[in-house]
């Protein structure tokens, strides 16, 4: 099975595309879905994440209260480094478990959209990294408009990413995603077919 890591910076269009990729019928893995569903009320991850921030970042409800957890991570580059120990190994072991099951099924080709693959170390568990592009100026209007973010708290949020020109140097194919929806539609049927003539696959 050829597996593809989806990655690019925070709403840089990662779903957007994930879409798109699933009109091709290949089936795509969601890494942030991964990540909502290891901290579920009394879940093993939740437990050590109140172990290392405390009880005030739950809800009343005993739920993660994830807008305080980010305020605390993305203005603190250590905080962030412990709360990535705790959940990375999960969400790798979880992608690793959804992808046997697709193997199982004989799916010949996959995607896996994960925002941190490169800073994670999710590379070596795929054959292909494609990187979406998108413009400085764009990107923090994408991200203040979808999230309701100030710009503060939208920069802060972007630098705390690797850099674009540093993810570069591991990406076998780069999508630009600045335009339309279009022209990213045109730049995904570039890529999926390119992979797929290199590896020998109908699409
Ligand atoms: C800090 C948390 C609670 C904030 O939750 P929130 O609902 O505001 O954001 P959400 O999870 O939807 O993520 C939105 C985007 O933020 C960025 N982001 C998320 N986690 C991180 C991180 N650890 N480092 C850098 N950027 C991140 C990604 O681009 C992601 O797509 C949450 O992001 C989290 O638990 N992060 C740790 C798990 C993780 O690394 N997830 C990314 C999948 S590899
Ligand atoms: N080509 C485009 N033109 C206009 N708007 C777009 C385009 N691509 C994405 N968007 C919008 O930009 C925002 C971010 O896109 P999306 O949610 O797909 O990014 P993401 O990379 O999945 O984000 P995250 O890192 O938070 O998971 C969304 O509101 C989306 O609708």
């Amino acid at each position: 099975m050829v597996i593809v890591g989806l990655t690019g910076g925070i709403a840089s269009g990662k779903s957007t595309i994930s879409n798109m990729i699933r009109k091709y019928n290949i089936p795509v893995i969601d890494a942030d879905i991964i990540a909502r569903e290891i901290v579920m009320k009394g879940s093993p991850v939740l437990n050590r994440i109140i172990s290392e921030f405390g009880d005030d970042v739950l809800n009343h409800d005993g739920t993660l209260n994830r807008k305080r957890l980010a305020d605390i991570v993305f203005s603190d580059k250590e905080k962030l480094k412990k709360l990535n120990m705790i959940t990375h190994p999960v969400i790798k072991a979880e992608i690793i478990k959804q992808i046997e099951a697709l193997r199982e099924r004989n799916t010949s080709c996959c995607v896996i959209d994960v925002p941190l693959l490169i800073e994670g170390g999710f590379t070596d568990i795929v054959d292909y990294v494609v990187l979406i592009y998108v413009d400085d100026k764009t990107q923090l209007q994408r991200l203040m408009d979808r999230d309701r973010l100030s710009k503060g708290e939208a920069k802060k949020r972007i630098s705390s990413q690797m850099k674009f020109s540093e993810k570069k140097k591991y990406a076998d194919f780069i999508i630009d995603n600045s335009g339309s929806i279009e022209d990213t539609r045109r730049e995904v049927d570039r890529v999926i077919k390119g992979i797929c003539s290199m590896e020998g696959l109908n699409v």
